[in-house]
């Protein structure tokens, strides 16, 4: 279990992350989504002490700059592009093994878990993006940690490679580890979190399940097509009903399509056709964070 107490920090200018809190539970992959500049990175640099701020992280217990053997425990993805252009695969893991003590033989084993053996002795600034993403997550892996931090980790895969990292953080999280991985795109994250942890402005916004959340964020509406619109957007009104016309249908601001139907029935008009649209998680998260924007904007 990963828990986050308090942490703040702001820089010169105003912006930065205000009294955030949140746990991060072992076998799932948890989602840290926020808009650009929500603070999502600030927030991982002051959970690994990595940057100055207030309040606490602690894995298993224990903050990150007292965990024994930190490569063993924790794997941190920041930036991924960080190697040196010149530098293969292989040599650069081997580099960071020796520096945390960590067997020469877990370089073979990451390098096959994120299949980059071929390529393992190219130099990594001749790798595409996907590649360095891969070799970023090697490293974060090579401790065989319990606790996994990354930031960004599907940033400029195509969608195959965004499946594939779905597919390895799945597996990871079924190991029962716990694995906090930030995104600002709300259709990367539908596929890879199971819980999601929201901010907005450097404030949290939600944290609990991704079901969850789009159950209380998302919304249902009705739309309706009828013979006469002008005539029961009239009478779904008069019953109460919040109403829009869009081209041809009605869009009415509910989920019960009986109550829909029976008003239409009293008021004479043949429904053509009529049914639930639900709003997915890229409305829920505008919603959701659309109170924090505004906050910041009219900061000074
Ligand atoms: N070193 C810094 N000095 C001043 N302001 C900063 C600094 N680093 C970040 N910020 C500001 O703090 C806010 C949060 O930035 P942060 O990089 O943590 O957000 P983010 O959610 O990771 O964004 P992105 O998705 O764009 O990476 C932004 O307004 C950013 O401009």
């Amino acid at each position: 279990m990963i828990v986050a107490d308090g942490l703040a920090k702001t820089y010169r200018g105003g912006a930065g992350v205000e009294d955030l809190s949140f746990t991060v539970r072992p076998g799932v992959v948890t989602g840290f989504l926020g808009p650009n500049g929500a603070g999502k990175s600030t927030t991982i640099r002051l959970m690994l002490g990595l940057t100055r701020g207030r309040g606490r992280t602690t894995f298993g217990g224990r903050e990150y700059a007292g965990v024994p053997g930190p490569l063993r425990t924790v794997g941190v993805l920041t930036d991924a592009a960080a190697v040196h252009p010149a530098r293969p695969a292989a040599a650069h893991l081997r580099m960071v093994a020796a520096g945390g003590g960590l067997p020469a033989k877990r370089v073979r084993e990451v390098l096959a878990t994120v299949g980059l053996e071929s390529v393992a002795r190219k130099p990594a600034g001749r790798f595409s993006l996907g590649m360095k993403q891969r070799l970023g997550l090697a490293t974060a892996l090579l401790g065989d940690p319990e606790y996994l931090i990354l930031d960004e980790p599907a940033t400029g895969l195509d969608p195959e490679g965004v499946r594939w990292i779905r597919d390895l953080l799945r597996r990871l999280a079924g190991e029962g580890r716990t694995i906090l991985a930030s995104s600002h795109l709300l259709a990367e994250m539908a596929l890879l979190a199971d819980d999601l942890i929201v901010i907005g402005a450097g404030r949290l916004v939600s944290a609990g399940p991704l079901e969850e959340f789009v159950r209380q964020h998302a919304h249902a509406d009705v739309v309706v097509r009828a013979d006469r619109p002008s005539a029961l957007l009239v009478a779904l009104a008069r019953d109460g009903l919040r109403v829009r016309q869009e081209a041809a249908e009605l869009v009415v601001e509910t989920a019960d399509t009986e109550r829909v139907a029976a008003v239409a029935g009293r008021a004479d008009v043949v429904v053509r056709e009529l049914f639930v649209r639900r709003s997915g998680l890229e409305d829920a998260f505008l919603a959701a964070t659309a109170a924090a924007v505004r906050h910041r904007a009219e900061l000074p």
